[in-house]
């Protein structure tokens, strides 16, 4: 049986440029992936059902995104089989890193090969975009600039970073943020997006966020005394830009020992990218 990595995400850029027909908000972003993964393992069954072994606290099974994500390849493709998945999770939920989009899209690339059911990327994209607005992004799987609310993709080319990622002990409630009287929704759109045309990156959301929760706002503070910190998605965790591994691990032990800390790097592809056969 094969056991998948799934990785984490970083927005290092995002700017809402405006509101979409159905309400959504039109963004503009730079992801990453991160060497912060889930493990998966799949066996794929030859009856229809999709069993996850490992059911995580507070989110009950039919709600888990690799049982949603199998159900969603069955609805599409006919196919005939199941799976048995396991999940051993590492990405912290709920802190704007995507961890449950990118077990979606891990479940979805994985079984797209074990069902043989030879669906191409744009077509896993679309399947997978109803399961989440990031799902499409770690489908689509290397360093990119997202539009839309983030199935419009391309690929960019920025630097290698090594980054302190710190989780606040707070959860941020996405739709609030996105419904906040005081949210940025005019930023100008970038015809042609360059690592460098780019500069200074930011995210549109963090100054809502950092006013309305106190414990964000402070862990920013503290990172901010090591350099510029910025908030990933709609937060809460906060990742420091650093220029070597070892400057990012200098910095992490000097953060408080309670912190949930963590030293990461960016990483171009997937480790999924290869399943892709039929690009
Ligand atoms: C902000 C981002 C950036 O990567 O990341 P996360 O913080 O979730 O990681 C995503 O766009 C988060 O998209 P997604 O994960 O699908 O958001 P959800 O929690 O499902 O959205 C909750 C609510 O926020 C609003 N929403 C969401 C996305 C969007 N582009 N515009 C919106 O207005 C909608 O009202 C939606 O019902
Ligand atoms: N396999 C999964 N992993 C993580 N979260 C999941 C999963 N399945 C469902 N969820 C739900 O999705 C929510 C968002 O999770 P996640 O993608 O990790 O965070 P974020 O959207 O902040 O980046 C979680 O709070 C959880 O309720």
């Amino acid at each position: 049986m094969q056991t998948y990595l799934s990785p984490a995400k970083l927005n290092l850029d995002l700017r809402i440029i405006g509101k979409l027909p159905n309400g959504y908000h039109a963004l503009e972003s730079i992801f990453t992936l991160i060497d912060l993964y889930d493990e998966i393992r799949i066996a794929p069954r030859s009856d229809r059902q999709i069993i996850l072994h490992t059911p995580t606290d507070g989110v009950p099974p039919e709600h888990d995104l690799t049982v949603r994500a199998a159900q969603a390849l069955q609805n599409h493709s006919g196919s005939l089989n199941g799976a048995e998945i396991w999940l051993n999770k590492k990405i912290p939920m709920g802190g704007g890193l995507g961890g449950g989009s990118s077990n979606a899209a891990t479940v979805l690339l994985a079984l797209n090969q074990l069902w043989d059911c030879q669906f191409n990327q744009a077509q896993l994209i679309d399947i997978g975009v109803k399961l989440g607005a990031d799902v499409p992004f770690f489908i689509f799987g290397q360093t990119a600039f997202a539009r839309g609310v983030g199935e419009q993709l391309q690929p960019i080319d920025i630097p290698q970073q090594y980054y302190v990622l710190v989780r606040p002990d707070e959860h941020v409630a996405t739709p609030k943020i996105f419904a906040h009287p005081d949210l940025p929704r005019n930023s100008p759109s970038n015809p042609n997006p360059t690592w460098d045309n780019l500069q200074p990156l930011r995210n549109d959301m963090q100054a809502v966020v950092l006013q309305d929760y106190p414990k964000v706002q402070a862990a920013f503070h503290l990172l901010a005394q090591h350099g510029e910190p910025r908030m990933t998605g709609s937060g809460s965790c906060l990742f420091l830009p650093c220029e070597t591994p070892q400057l990012a691990a200098e910095i992490q032990s000097r953060l408080p020992e309670n912190w949930q800390t963590w030293c990461v790097k960016n990483i171009t592809h997937s480790p999924l990218f290869t399943l892709l056969s039929n690009r």
